[in-house]
C-alpha cells in the first residue's frame, strides 16, 4: 500500500458528511471497496495496437464536496469501543483544519499531510482481560466507565493481533485462567500486549507486512513466577505457542512474556519480565536501520507512519551534525540519523532504563560505515536541560502526549546563553570540559559507542535546529507558542502524519530554526 502526501487545503465544511458524535450512535455503511490509498487502474492485456499513455490521474482535491465512504472505518465497535472517535474520512482528521489554521498564523502555509495506512495500522496494543474464563473480555475500557469492550474485529489492529487474542481467548477458556477483577485486585491475567513486528527478511519486501509476528506479553497478577498460578501461566504460553508459534498452521506468533504486576494502582506493567518462548530479540526495520524493540521499551504504535516520518525527517539534519535525541525510547531516531545523516555525534536521553538493552542491540546492527560517537544516557531531560542541549547542532524532541516540561522549554528559550558560554569557555579556556554534567552522568549511567572522538575533543556546538515530534496537538500548541514567544526559535516547516486514523490524534513533525524568521520567497510586486 502506498500513502499519499498533499498540502492540506483550508477547511471546507461541505467536505465533512456528519459530525463525529452523531455517528457514533449510528449503524454502518457498507464495507470499503476502494480505498485512496490502494486505487489503481486497471489495463487490458489483449489489445494490438499500442495504446496511447493514459491522462494523467487529476490532482487529489480532499476539500472536493463528497467524502469518500472508501474512507470510513466501518468496524462493528465503533458505538461501544472508546478507542475510535472517528468514523468517516479517515484520511482527513477533523483537526487537520485546526492544525492548518494555526501553522498558517505562526508562518507555515506549506504544511503537508501524509494520510498514510488508514485500517489495520497498529501494531502494537495494550488489551485489559477482564470478565470470565468462560467469556473473557479482551479489549478498551468503554468511554467514562471500567467497564471492557471485547473488540475481536477491531479496524485499527493489524490483523494478526486480532488472530492473536482470538488464540488468547481459547487458551483462557481451556485452562481456566482467571481474568482480573479490579475492585478485589484477584484473578490471573491483567493485561495483554501485543506487538507486530513486520521485518522478515526470506518474505518479499511487499509479503512482510501482512506476515507480521505477534510478541505475546501476559500481565500476570503475581509477583514472580514461582506463584501458586504460574502452572496456569505456562499451560496458557504453551498452547499461544503449540497453536500460535512457527510449526503451526497460523504461525502468528513471534513470542511469548510474562511480566509480573500486583499493584492496584492502574499502572500497566510491573518491574519483572520473563521471556518464556520464541524469539527473544524482536526486530523492526524503520528509518533505514534494524531496531530491536523489547516489549519493556516504548515502540510506536503505527511501523509504517513512524518509518515515513523518519524519512521525512533525516531532510531537516545536515549531513555530520552532532544530535541529541531527547525523549529517545531505545534511541530509534538518534540511531537513524547517526546512519542516515553521517551524524558527528549522537546523544540520546531516556527517562526508561528499560530502553537501554534494545539500544544496545540496535548499535550492534548499525552498518559498518557508521561513525559517530553516540551515547544514550537513562535521564530525565528535564532535569538541569541546559547540560543535553549543549554541543549540538541539532535538538531532536519527542515527548509524551502531555509535551514539555516547563524546564526544557526555558532551556530552549535561553540558548542564546549556552552560546555565550560556549564563546567565553572557549577564550578562556579554563571551565574543565569534564566537570559538564552530562558527561559525569554519561559516566555514571549511560552507554558509549564509537568513542573515536571523546566529547572532551568534539567541537562545541550551539543547537540551530529544533525537531519537535508531537502526538499531542493540544500541548504541542502551548510548546509552540511558548517556544515562539521569545523569538529565538521561527517556525520553518510542518508536516502531519496519519498515526493514529480513526481519532482525532495527528503526529507532527515541525522544524524550528533559531534567529530572526527569513522572509519566504513569494511573488514580488508588480512595481
Ligand atoms: C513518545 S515516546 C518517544 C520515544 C522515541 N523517540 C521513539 O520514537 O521510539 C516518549 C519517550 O519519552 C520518555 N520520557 C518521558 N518523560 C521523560 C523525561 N522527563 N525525560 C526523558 N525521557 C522521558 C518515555 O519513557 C518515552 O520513551
Amino acid at each position: 500500500m502506498t500513502t499519499i502526501c498533499y498540502p492540506v487545503p483550508p477547511f471546507t465544511p461541505s467536505c465533512i458528511r456528519q459530525p463525529t458524535s452523531s455517528l457514533r450512535r449510528q449503524s454502518h455503511s457498507p464495507p470499503p471497496s476502494l480505498s485512496l490509498s490502494t486505487a489503481h487502474a486497471t489495463t487490458s492485456t489483449t489489445t494490438l495496437l499500442p495504446l496511447p499513455p493514459p491522462p494523467p490521474p487529476p490532482p487529489l482535491d480532499i476539500s472536493a464536496t463528497e467524502p469518500t465512504l472508501t474512507c470510513a472505518l466501518n468496524c462493528s465497535h465503533f458505538q461501544s469501543c472508546s478507542g475510535c472517535t472517528h468514523e468517516f474520512n479517515l484520511h482527513r482528521p477533523i483537526i487537520l483544519d485546526d492544525v492548518t489554521n494555526f501553522l498558517r498564523r505562526y508562518g507555515v502555509s506549506d504544511f503537508t499531510f501524509d494520510t498514510c495506512k488508514l485500517w489495520g495500522w497498529r501494531c502494537r496494543a495494550k488489551l485489559a482481560v477482564r470478565g470470565s474464563s468462560t467469556n473473557p473480555l479482551i479489549g478498551l475500557y468503554e468511554e467514562g466507565t471500567h467497564n471492557i469492550v471485547d473488540i475481536p474485529q477491531c479496524k485499527a489492529h493489524h490483523p494478526n493481533i486480532n488472530a492473536a487474542v482470538e488464540l488468547l481467548r481459547q487458551g483462557i477458556t481451556e485452562f481456566n485462567v482467571e481474568p482480573y477483577v479490579e475492585d478485589e485486585g484477584t484473578g490471573d491475567l491483567r493485561y495483554v500486549q501485543m506487538a507486530v513486528t513486520t521485518y522478515n527478511t526470506s518474505l518479499p519486501a511487499a509479503e512482510r507486512y501482512k506476515n507480521g509476528k505477534v510478541q505475546v506479553t501476559l500481565v500476570w497478577n503475581s509477583r514472580n513466577e514461582n506463584s501458586a498460578s504460574s502452572e496456569k501461566l505456562n499451560s496458557l504460553a504453551n498452547f499461544l505457542w503449540k497453536n500460535g508459534g512457527p510449526r503451526s498452521k497460523l504461525h502468528l506468533i513471534h513470542s511469548v512474556w510474562a511480566n509480573f504486576q500486583t499493584s492496584t494502582n492502574n499502572i500497566i506493567f510491573g518491574n519483572r519480565w520473563r521471556h518464556m518462548l520464541g524469539e527473544r530479540d524482536f526486530w523492526e526495520h524503520v528509518g533505514g536501520i534494524d531496531v530491536s524493540l523489547a516489549p519493556s521499551s516504548f515502540g510506536q504504535a503505527n511501523t509504517r507512519a513512524f518509518d515515513t516520518l523518519l524519512r521525512k525527517l533525516h531532510k531537516y539534519v545536515p549531513y555530520g551534525s552532532s544530535v541529541a535525541d531527547l525523549y529517545a525510547g531505545a534511541g530509534v531516531i538518534g540511531l537513524s540519523l547517526a546512519a542516515a545523516r553521517k551524524c558527528r555525534s549522537v546523544k540520546c536521553v531516556e527517562i526508561n532504563k528499560e530502553s537501554k538493552a534494545s539500544f544496545e542491540k540496535t548499535i550492534d546492527r548499525l552498518p559498518a560505515t557508521v561513525d559517530s560517537n553516540i551515547t544514550w544516557h537513562n535521564a530525565d531531560a528535564s532535569k538541569d536541560p541546559f547540560s543535553w542541549l549543549v554541543d549540538s547542532d541539532v535538538i531532536v524532541i519527542d515527548p509524551p502526549r502531555k509535551g514539555l516540561d516547563v524546564s526544557l522549554v526555558e532551556a530552549l528559550h535561553n540558548i542564546s546563553s549556552i552560546e555565550r558560554r560556549v564563546i567565553s569557555s572557549e577564550r578562556s579556556n579554563s571551565v574543565k570540559e569534564e566537570k559538564r554534567p552530562w558527561v559525569l552522568r554519561a559516566k555514571e549511567a549511560s552507554v558509549q559507542i564509537g568513542s573515536k572522538q571523546s566529547p572532551e575533543n568534539i567541537p562545541q556546538s550551539v543547537p540551530q535546529t529544533l525537531i519537535y515530534i508531537s502526538c499531542g496537538w493540544e500541548s504541542f500548541k502551548e510548546d509552540c507558542k511558548s517556544l515562539l514567544s521569545g523569538k529565538v526559535w521561527y517556525l520553518d516547516k510542518a508536516h502531519g502524519f496519519n498515526f493514529f486514523p480513526g481519532t482525532q490524534s495527528i503526529e507532527v513533525l515541525a522544524v524550528f530554526k533559531r534567529g530572526p524568521q527569513k522572509k519566504k520567497a513569494g511573488k514580488k510586486k508588480k512595481k
